[in-house]
């Protein structure tokens, strides 16, 4: 298992040694020592999966505000996306920058995206499942989100803008620039 850090050193890609023989693939896809060895020690609590049918489906900006902030280990079990994480943690040396990473089926790839940060991903291909752990429960009254388009945050999403399939909710998510200090950077 490959771990390597992106341009904002927090967020990490994990990339699974896969097994090949003539059936298919073998993975070991999480494993709690050599998360907490190469990362830290957090404790997930809850699994999530999402399906969206539509190529260019937007789910996001989304995060949880203390005490309920959630860091997710996030993986593509069918099709295709583009993940991205943007730093919320005031007095961050990279506050508001984004890192993105193409997570696939076939990649097998997946992102540590840690609390602080705002997470959302846009659809690659159709009918894509996203699979994720999360390090604490869903609380609808801690729940927040961040304008996944806001031109602040200069993310390249792979959809046009008037393309992207996305809810009530996220086409109404505040601006960077409104964001409150939910999270402090700590060197
Ligand atoms: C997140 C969540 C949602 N729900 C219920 C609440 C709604 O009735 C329904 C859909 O929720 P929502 O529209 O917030 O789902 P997504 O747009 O996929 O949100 C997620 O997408 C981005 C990418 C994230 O990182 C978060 O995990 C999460 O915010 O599921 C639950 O019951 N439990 C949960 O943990």
């Amino acid at each position: 298992m490959q771990f390597e850090r992106m341009a904002i050193p927090e967020v990490v890609l994990i990339t699974p040694k896969r097994f090949g023989d003539s059936r298919g693939y073998f993975m070991e896809t999480f494993k709690a020592s050599l998360f907490q060895s190469e990362i830290g020690d957090f404790t997930f609590v809850q699994d999530n999966r999402s399906f969206s049918a539509e190529t260019g489906t937007v789910r996001g900006l989304h995060f949880q505000l203390n005490p309920r902030a959630q860091g997710k280990l996030v993986s593509c079990t069918a099709g295709a996306l583009l993940d991205v994480a943007v730093d919320i943690r005031s007095g961050s040396p990279t506050y508001g920058q984004a890192v993105s990473a193409e997570l696939t089926a076939e990649n097998g790839r997946q992102l540590w995206v840690p609390p602080g940060f705002a997470h959302g991903f846009c659809t690659l291909a159709p009918d894509t499942v996203i699979s994720y752990k999360v390090t604490d429960y869903y609380s609808p009254d801690h729940d927040r989100g961040l304008l996944w388009n806001d031109p602040a945050l200069g993310i390249i999403w792979p959809v046009e803008e008037g393309k992207a399939v996305l809810s009530d909710k996220d086409q109404k998510q505040p601006r960077l620039a409104e964001l409150q200090a939910h999270f402090t950077y700590t060197a």
